[in-house]
């Protein structure tokens, strides 16, 4: 209700700046902002917007002088040139909240309120109007008749703004917390529709009784007319149908939308597909009403809103998935073995192992079949025997990696509304396999973390229970998916890590690693033959020789698998394939003495014959999530005082056998041939390198003995032998476990001798035939025994 101020026609010349010469104002003298078609009221701030001249003088002058205005209506809104006569007697007193200039321009003062003032009379000598004045503050007692006022004028304002169409919530809290009626009087009078003639009636009554009533007066003629208007809105909207009113609103929408240059024809036709593609999905009834009330939604949407995509991908994951059954066909035996025989080489008992597991399905298509986990080192052939699986029992194949996965929501989806929420990895599985009884791969296992938002083993958990993962609930979703017909594998590099209650759940499949002479049958029967494809060689081009596989098994591999060994075989065959696009006539045959030239030095060549050539140096074995591996124990000795120093971040366990091994050396050094002061005299140093390999258990007790013996007694350790036991104080060699994997290793490293505790002749019989073949085993029941079969006679003499 407030006007602007125009701008003054004929303003005389006189600029702010030399208003710095004015004479100072009388102690009552208050410098006027005269207004017009407004009332400033007490405590209520209000921007005013300067124009004239005279007006702008008069606001810089009482921001320099930092003094309060006062501000006084008009009696005429027309009038440019106002003289004092043209002004009402009574105004309010303001304190200047802030001066502005706007970017066009033009000039605000920012204005509170604080009381009402009363003009004495003008004052001349100044380039804006000066008047003295009479304060006049309010004057407001405490009794019950004002309180009852009080109360009633709140009422009224609240009901007067609860009948506006948007009642504004903080002026109601605003009005609630006025205390005193002539307050609450001014508060609603500057804020009501009304006539500024009558608002500054409302401000010329300076009785507070008197300002109240008149105050309710006018409010009560307000809130008449504002229920009558609701009335008549009510009244028509009742007269239309709920139908009329959707064909109006939706017109109302549409030229909207027209306005807003938002063409709708090309959102018709989208959301037609989207509805003809729900119609066609294969949704179950309650998930098809869903997705039919988000369509709703998006045609009420224009396609511009932030949320119309996040619904259109949202129908888009409903659509896609795969609801319905594929017809299933039955499992062929004959051609699911030949499919297991053709994709792998060897794995007899594992194979076996998979063939019983299909003939279970076969006969029971909706039985509970177990979970199959295949737990063994990188490489070694897991996913794809899962890869058969899926293609014997003719179903799609898909992974779901779950290695780091530390959130609930990476299984199960995030809700909606988060901003970039998709569905869980499961879900997301499906939808890359599109079919709802795919051969779905759970790989890593064993890799799954728990971390603060959840426990993801738990919804694993919940995916593979056969009670309940018919009715999965993905959160992103929010509607249930029958899990039930997917046939979940899951893969591990090692069992420990897995949570108990997915172990139980699972069968466990070990997959070892292969000897050198099965990965050799594996490289000739299928790594050479899928990298020349994969290199695009044709057949005759190229020909890798058997010495040459050998060597790279040998020299350039050191893995439990296969992976490494195929990929040097792609490197190898690369290398050919340049000299063929080269023009070099065929056919290109790799053998032994090229691979240096194409893949560099042996990488593995001789190193323990190098490592072993000095005194207190043992070669251990260590088994390791990714097989077994040979290890390195080095002892050494410096001038000091019989302290022992351990190096290489060895675990607790390790440490303990460390110290263990030398009381051994120390108890038994006369009988060795060591001289004991030896030991007053030195530190004694053992460090086990290696980074990667994890270094805790007892089982390198044998070799930490053996290292500190050799160390002593000066004499070197034959570099053929490798050897694994833990020990007891007395002497004793105590059996230890992965001999299977730890002897394996020992023989990919073209070592001939391992020695073993006796009490483990029980694991002879799962070490691989070749394996057996190509090692001496030396059984140990005590450590005296090593000390015979390990130093090199050779370094008899030298001791
Ligand atoms: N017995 C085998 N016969 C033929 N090929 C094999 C055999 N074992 C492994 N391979 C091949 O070796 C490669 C690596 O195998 P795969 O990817 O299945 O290993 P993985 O055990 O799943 O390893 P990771 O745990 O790292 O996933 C594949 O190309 C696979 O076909």
């Amino acid at each position: 209700m407030r006007s602007l101020e125009q701008p003054a026609g004929n303003e005389p010349e006189k600029t702010p700046s030399s208003t710095a010469t004015l004479p100072p104002l009388p102690a009552d003298a208050m410098i006027i902002v005269p207004v017009r078609n407004f009332v400033l009221f007490p405590g209520t701030v209000m921007p005013i917007s300067l124009g004239r001249q005279r007006s702008i003088a008069a606001a810089q002058q009482a921001v320099r002088e930092q003094r309060q205005v006062g501000i006084l209506m008009q009696r005429e809104a027309g009038e440019n040139e106002p003289l004092p006569i043209d002004m009402h007697r009574m105004g309010t007193v303001a304190n200047v909240v802030r001066y502005l200039t706007a970017p066009d321009g033009t000039q605000h003062l920012v204005c509170q309120g604080e009381q009402r003032f009363q003009v004495l009379e003008f004052l001349d000598g100044w380039p804006f109007f000066v008047a003295r004045v009479l304060r006049l503050p309010d004057v407001e007692g405490q009794s019950p008749d004002l309180e009852a006022r009080l109360v009633h004028l709140r009422g009224q304002a609240i009901e007067a703004l609860e009948l506006l169409p948007q009642a504004p919530r903080e002026m109601i809290a605003a009005i609630g917390s006025i205390e005193t009626p002539g307050a609450l009087a001014d508060f609603t009078a500057s804020y009501m529709d009304i006539k500024p003639e009558e608002k500054q009636e409302v401000l010329e009554t300076v009785d507070v009784v008197a300002r109240t009533d008149k105050v309710s007066r006018l409010l009560a003629q307000r809130i008449e007319v504002l229920r009558l208007s609701a009335e008549i809105g009510k009244q028509t909207k009742a007269a239309l149908d709920e139908r009329q009113r959707e064909v109006l609103l939706r017109e109302q929408m549409a030229a909207i939308q027209k306005q807003l240059g938002e063409g709708d024809e090309g959102k018709a036709a989208e959301l037609a597909e989207v509805e003809q593609a729900i119609a066609k999905a294969g949704m179950p009834k309650d998930v098809e009403d869903q997705a039919r009330k988000e369509l709703r939604r998006l045609q009420r949407m224009p396609d511009s809103a932030a949320e119309y995509g996040m619904v259109r991908t949202y129908l888009d994951w409903l659509i896609e998935l795969p609801w319905s059954l594929p017809e299933e066909t039955p499992i062929d035996m004959a051609e699911a073995r030949k499919i297991l025989d053709e994709d792998h080489y060897g794995l007899d008992k594992i194979k076996r192992r998979i063939v019983e597991y299909l003939a279970v399905r076969k006969l029971a298509p909706q039985g509970k079949a177990p979970i199959l986990c295949f737990v063994g080192p990188p490489g070694v052939g897991k996913t794809s025997l899962g890869r058969s699986i899926a293609r014997a029992m003719n179903r799609k194949f898909t992974r779901v990696s779950l290695g780091g996965v530390h959130d609930e929501a990476e299984i199960r989806g995030h809700r909606r509304t988060y901003i970039g929420a998709l569905p869980g990895n499961i879900i997301q599985g499906i939808r890359k396999a599109g079919s709802r009884n795919c051969v779905m791969m759970l790989d890593e296992i064993d890799k799954l973390g728990a971390g603060i938002q959840g426990d993801p083993g738990a919804a694993l958990l919940e995916v593979l229970d056969p009670e309940q993962n018919n009715t999965f609930r993905d959160n992103y979703l929010g509607v249930p998916f029958d899990l039930s017909r997917v046939v979940f594998i899951a893969t591990a590099n090692m069992l420990d890590t897995i949570p108990g209650p997915l172990r139980d759940r699972m069968e466990i499949i070990s997959l070892a690693g292969y000897t050198a002479s099965e990965k050799l049958q594996i490289a000739e029967r299928y790594l050479v033959r899928r990298q020349m494809e994969a290199n695009g060689i044709k057949d005759g081009q190229v020909e890798i020789t058997e010495a040459a596989l050998r060597e790279i098994i040998q020299n350039y591999t050191r893995e439990a698998g296969v992976r490494n060994l195929e990929r040097e075989i792609g490197k190898a065959l690369r290398n050919a394939a340049v000299r063929i696009a080269e023009g070099a006539e065929g056919p290109i045959t790799i053998d032994k003495s090229d691979l240096a030239d194409i893949l560099g030095a042996p990488r593995f060549e001789n190193e323990v014959a190098m490592r072993t050539s000095i005194p207190g140096v043992a070669t251990g074995l260590a088994w390791t999530p990714v097989g077994g591996d040979i290890l390195f124990i080095e002892a050494t000795r410096v001038p000091g005082n019989g302290k022992l120093i351990l190096t290489g971040q060895l675990g607790e366990v390790m440490r303990e056998s460390a110290q263990a091994a030398l009381s051994i050396v120390k108890n038994r050094a006369v009988s060795l041939g060591i001289d004991p002061s030896l030991f007053d005299k030195h530190d004694i140093h053992v460090h086990v390198p290696a980074g990667a390999t994890p270094k805790d258990g007892p089982s390198a007790g044998v070799a930490m003995f053996m290292a500190l013996t050799s160390l002593m007694t000066d004499r070197t350790i034959r570099s053929d032998t490798a050897m694994t036991g833990e020990i007891s104080l007395r002497g004793l060699v105590l059996p230890v476990g992965g001999i299977k994997e730890k002897v394996v290793a020992a023989a990919l490293s073209g070592l001939k001798r391992v020695m073993l505790p006796a009490r483990n002749k029980r694991d002879y019989d799962d070490i691989p035939e070749e394996a057996r073949n190509q090692l001496e085993f030396i059984w140990l029941e005590r450590v005296e025994e090593a000390v015979e079969a390990a130093l090199d006679p050779a370094s008899q003499a030298a001791s």
